[in-house]
């Protein structure tokens, strides 16, 4: 798939095969194209050439509008949760697809099937990312770390099949970062969800990932599980932007194996 916005190119014949239940990770250096990547695949870009599959459908350009039903969700690479509403109703966001007439309204007040599928949606997620205790604090007043538990929590609310996550770690320290590798495992785990990952943190990605696409001014110039990858002298010069040296690894890549 090729993607260009007037002049500049972003993605030039990316092509992309990402198996059902794997954690697929996206890296490359900054501007190699990968947020656009997840953008064309969640609809927010139309490719110039190409077209993405989801299952077995085929698309020229995604409906974001029918995303959701189509078994996707994501997180953006900037926090964006709503002020305005607590944990739990930021989680609940994540179902608002399913009614678009005031879910929120349903799942705090209103009985009925529905909303009782949807609070318990909401608890069940909060639980499994250990935030019921905060369930009804404002996300202004969290940490960076969790209200970023949370955005995962909005994604998973809906049981994804497919969960597009964009630099979900950035900004996490260490701890935050091993919380969000288990929460991200434990998601596929339990629920067979397909994740494919953009992430900075090389450590982690080598950690978490079946396998790893290695992005490079829009062209993709590795893929393969994380020992191939790592390997790679392409993506080493690509790290390093200099000529390599067989002994020589990057620090951080070395450093994750
Ligand atoms: N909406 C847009 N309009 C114009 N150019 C864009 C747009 N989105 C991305 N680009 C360009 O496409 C190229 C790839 O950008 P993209 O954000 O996909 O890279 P990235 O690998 O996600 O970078 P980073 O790691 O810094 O987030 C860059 O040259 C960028 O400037």
């Amino acid at each position: 798939m090729s993607l260009a916005f007037g002049g500049v190119t972003a993605l030039t014949g990316v092509d992309l095969k990402v198996a059902e239940g794997e954690i697929f990770s996206v890296i490359g250096p900054n501007g190699a194209g990968k947020s656009s990547l997840i953008n064309v695949v969640s609809g927010l870009y139309r490719p110039n050439a190409g077209c993405v599959l989801i299952g077995r459908k085929s698309f020229a350009a995604v409906p974001a509008a029918a995303l959701a039903s189509l078994g996707v969700a994501r997180t953006f690479q900037n926090l964006a949760l709503f002020n305005g509403l607590d944990v739990a109703g930021n989680v609940a966001m994540g179902l608002a697809h399913q009614d678009r007439t005031g879910l929120f309204g349903q799942i705090v007040g209103s009985p009925g099937a529905r909303a009782e599928e949807a609070r318990s949606l909401v608890t069940e997620i909060l639980a499994f990312i250990e935030l019921t205790a905060i369930a009804d604090r404002a996300p202004g007043t969290l940490p960076y770390g969790v209200r970023k538990r949370v955005e995962l929590a909005r994604a998973l609310v809906s049981r994804p099949k497919l969960l597009l996550l964009d630099e979900p770690m950035a900004g996490m320290n260490a701890a935050e970062k091993a919380d969000m590798v288990r929460f991200v495992r434990a998601a596929r785990d339990r629920w067979g969800a397909t994740v494919v990952l953009i992430e900075h943190d090389i450590g982690v990605v080598m950690e978490i990932s079946d396998r790893i696409a290695v992005l490079d001014h829009g062209r993709k110039i590795a893929d393969g599980a994380p020992a191939e990858v790592r390997d790679d002298k392409g993506v080493i010069d690509a790290y390093l932007g200099v000529a390599h040296d067989d002994d020589e690894i990057p620090l951080e890549l070395a450093g994750a194996a």
